[in-house]
């Protein structure tokens, strides 16, 4: 069998292994309804949870159609998992003796969330919140979860990231371990499970404002870094993302019930209406190609946020590696102005715009520039940008250089026997950025 074939054999196999059968198929939608009932929740659009070809679970209307301008959901801010939630669960904040939470043991509320979301789910049928738990899912594609041979096919850009995420996981348990009131804590709670919590927060946590919250206890509040504005929304953490759409997150006073509630309307929508059963999707921001594939597992096609971005890296691996400039030396100066003037940050080129100033500024002065003396490095980096020599052939040698190291990476994970579905997801990824880097030169070449 050809080896593409067989990848697609594979992929058609795990989207089928991905999908819940028929018995298990949304049994949890209808716990969901009542544990969100119980807070006032009326289903007013109808919405329910089906899996869709190419994106998954999401959400539509069973009966409505609708249109831009109206509300998709309306939720009871009750109902979501915020930090008021865990400041008023005594039985949890039992295990925790606040007298010993101390500054070098600081966790973000990102990490208490996740924690919470956890111990939770070892409640099992205990715990208030497992109609909720029911309805998380039990695996992530995020390149994180790629196992070590599929991690050693990616672009060091991305397996960086997963390096990043692996830090803070793990900085993040510890500290947890340290601040929890028994010896028990690690059989208690794995790392492993703390793994799947964490992306569970990762992928499914909406920015709320803390202050529109009230928050009445702070227990929590001395060991916690940074802000609180984040919860877990039952329902609606099951709408997926489009790049095409734009939609409106609202805190609102309902007067009839004095109760906040958190609405998303659709403002704009390439569908002007979407039809009763079609899935009906949200913005998650205007999120990279990079970013939704790094934090949330999965990319779009022709996703109409992308760029692509360059690290310092690239320009440094560039450098040494590419044929045309053998033998060609960089004086050390220029390195050391870029890096002091963060001009490193924010390297990028758009297809249709063209390249980050930056990127244009950095490239100018490795390739045009004679001198290496700060004062007229200087006078080129922050002086108008009439200054700066045309680098179009320097952008084609850096975007063919790029879209060579992508090839090899997808060529190194399909040969692999086989790949998991986060190495699936990666893959796709790759040739998605192969295709944007692609349509990059041939606009050069225009
Ligand atoms: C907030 S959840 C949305 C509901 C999720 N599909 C589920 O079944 O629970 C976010 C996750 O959904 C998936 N997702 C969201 N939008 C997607 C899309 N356009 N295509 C593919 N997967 C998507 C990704 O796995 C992401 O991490």
């Amino acid at each position: 069998m050809g080896r593409t074939l067989r990848l697609r054999k594979q992929r058609q196999k795990l989207a089928l292994q991905m999908q819940p059968s028929a018995g298990e198929r949304n049994s949890f939608l209808s716990d969901l309804y009542k544990y969100l009932m119980a807070f006032g929740w009326q289903n007013k659009t109808q919405l329910t949870a089906r899996n869709f070809s190419g994106t998954g679970r999401g959400l539509c209307s069973k009966t409505k159609n609708l249109e831009e301008g109206e509300i998709l959901i309306r939720l009871p801010v009750r109902s979501f998992i915020t930090i008021n939630t865990i400041e008023n669960d005594a039985n949890f904040k039992k295990n925790f003796n606040n007298a010993i939470f101390v500054k070098e043991h600081k966790i973000t509320f990102q990490t208490l969330l996740a924690f919470y979301v956890l111990y939770h789910s070892k409640l099992k049928g205990s715990s208030p919140l497992e109609a909720y738990i029911t309805s998380l899912p039990l695996n992530f594609t995020n390149p994180y979860f790629c196992p070590i041979n599929e991690l050693q096919c990616l672009p060091e850009a991305i397996l960086l990231c997963t390096v990043k995420q692996n830090r803070e996981i793990k900085e993040a348990y510890q500290n947890l371990n340290y601040i929890f009131h028994s010896n028990d804590f690690e059989q208690l709670y794995t790392l492993q499970d703390f793994r799947w919590s964490y992306f569970v927060v990762n992928t499914r946590s909406i920015h709320i404002s803390v202050k529109k919250l009230k928050c009445e206890n702070n227990f929590f509040q001395p060991i916690i870094a940074g802000d609180c504005n984040m919860a877990l929304a039952p329902l609606l953490d099951l709408f997926n993302h489009s790049d095409l759409v734009k939609t409106q997150p609202d805190l609102i006073f309902n007067t009839c019930d004095k109760k906040l509630e958190f609405i998303i309307t659709l403002e704009e929508s390439p569908l002007k209406k979407i039809k009763r059963q079609q899935e009906l999707f949200i913005s998650y921001g205007c999120l990279t190609n990079r970013k939704l594939l790094i934090e949330y597992g999965f990319t779009l096609i022709d996703n109409q946020h992308d760029y692509f971005e360059f690290s310092s890296n690239d320009i440094e691996n560039f450098l040494r590696r590419e044929y045309s400039f053998k033998g060609q030396t960089f004086h050390s100066n220029k390195f050391k102005f870029i890096r002091d003037h963060n001009l490193t940050d924010q390297l990028f080129i758009h297809w249709q715009e063209g390249i980050s100033h930056n990127l244009r500024v950095v490239l100018h002065l490795l390739f045009h520039e004679e001198s290496h003396f700060t004062n007229i490095l200087n006078q080129i980096a922050f002086g108008t940008s009439d200054n700066l020599k045309a680098v179009n052939e320097e952008v084609k040698l850096l975007l063919s250089f790029k879209m060579n190291e992508y090839q090899i990476c997808i060529n190194d994970l399909e040969s692999l026997k086989s790949l998991t579905p986060a190495g699936l997801v990666a893959v796709g990824y790759l040739k998605e950025s192969l295709k944007y880097l692609k349509k990059c030169l041939s606009n050069l070449y225009e």
